[in-house]
């Protein structure tokens, strides 16, 4: 009778997203709780969610002190993702239906703390992830092209392919990928990833990565007509400007759970090289000098994919960037003229 009823438990809770109806998650007016929220995403992802859902609904938190603009902008508390007693105080009081986890040492950072990385890579997320297990939340944690490694397909990288990561921080990424798939399929947890490109953005700084040299670029074109690049010329990656990338996210979270046929989806929009930018920049101002001097984020980018096959991410739930290569320039241009002014 016992192992009856164990086994009907058991069978329950390896219950699939697919096959249930709805979730306690989907909700139209969600209450969401975003941490790592002062990073390069996080203050436009928490702005872009506030007008769609209501600025009292987002409740951003991170583990510094916001500026007083931040703070005018809505709610927002200290949540450090290592702290699980902390953040499911924050979930219960706040009743909270969604959680967005943007913490994460990126991957030129966290070759040099490798510790911290993991820690907040892997434990925080670990800690989100039980969160939404318990309080039945939707949870997004982004992935990256950083999970690929070395011998990953490297032209049009589809969704599944080998994921052997050489660094601290793609290996994270595939702990998130693979304990979030296994708590949806386990437990019914409503997880969700985007492995995320480089992501370019003209208001925000980036936070140690091996694509930072694409947003550095603009700044230096602009301040000082020339950049040293630490990648080698012909280095192509996968990049999007952070309107897209913002946009695509809100799309990804909103969409109903019926139409995720995967939980974790490649996210593109285009690929260059530090040569490719530079005389796009210099089409633009023609003063702009490049020089290279590659240092240890060669390597890191040597191992990651040139372009990603996001085919999946169009079909299934409608992605779709707008910028392009030529757009994004002028974009970052203008944006940055008047910044610098
Ligand atoms: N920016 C990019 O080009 C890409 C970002 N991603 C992913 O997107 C997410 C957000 O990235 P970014 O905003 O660029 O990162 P970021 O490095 O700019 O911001 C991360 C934030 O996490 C916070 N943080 C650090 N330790 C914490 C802790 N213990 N508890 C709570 N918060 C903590 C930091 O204070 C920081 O504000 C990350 O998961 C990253 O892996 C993925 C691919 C590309
Ligand atoms: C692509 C990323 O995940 C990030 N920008 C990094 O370079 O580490």
């Amino acid at each position: 009778m016992l192992f009856f009823r164990q086994s009907r438990a058991l069978a329950t809770s390896f219950r699939t997203l697919a096959t249930t109806a709805t979730h306690p998650a989907d909700v139209a007016k969600p209450r969401i709780l975003v941490t790592g929220s002062l990073g390069q995403l996080g203050i436009g992802l928490v702005s872009l969610l506030r007008q769609k859902y209501g600025n009292e609904n987002v409740i951003a938190s991170d583990i510094r002190k916001p500026s007083p603009e931040i703070k005018a902008q809505g709610p927002y508390v200290f949540a450090d993702v290592l702290n699980m007693q902390q953040l499911e105080t924050i979930v219960v009081d706040n009743d909270i239906n969604w959680i967005v986890n943007l913490s994460a040492l990126l991957s030129a950072v966290g070759e040099q703390n490798i510790d911290k990385a993991l820690a907040i890579n892997m434990t925080g997320f670990t800690n989100t992830l039980e969160l939404a297990r318990r309080h039945q939340l939707r949870i997004m944690c982004p992935s990256t092209i950083g999970a690929f490694g070395p011998t990953t397909p490297r032209d049009l990288t589809p969704d599944l392919t080998i994921m052997r990561p050489t660094t601290v921080y793609g290996i994270t990424k595939v702990h998130v990928e693979l304990m979030g798939e296994y708590y949806a399929k386990r437990f019914g947890v409503d997880f969700r990833s985007l492995r995320y490109p480089g992501i370019i953005s003209s208001d925000t700084e980036p936070g140690g990565g091996t694509t930072d040299y694409a947003v550095q670029i603009f700044h230096s074109a602009l301040k000082e007509k020339s950049y040293k690049c630490y990648l080698g010329p012909e280095t192509s990656l996968p990049m999007m400007y952070l309107p897209d990338c913002l946009e695509g996210t809100v799309d990804f979270l909103a969409a109903p759970n019926h139409l995720l046929k995967q939980r974790t989806y490649n996210m593109a929009a285009f690929s260059f090289n530090p040569r490719e930018i530079a005389a796009k920049i210099k089409e633009r101002i023609p003063e702009f000098e490049m020089t290279y001097a590659p240092d240890f984020r060669q390597a890191i980018a040597d191992s990651w994919p040139k372009s990603l096959d996001d085919s999946k991410a169009r079909q299934d739930w409608g992605w779709k960037n707008k910028f392009d290569l030529d757009a994004m320039t002028d974009d970052m241009l203008t944006a940055l003229k008047s910044h610098h002014k």
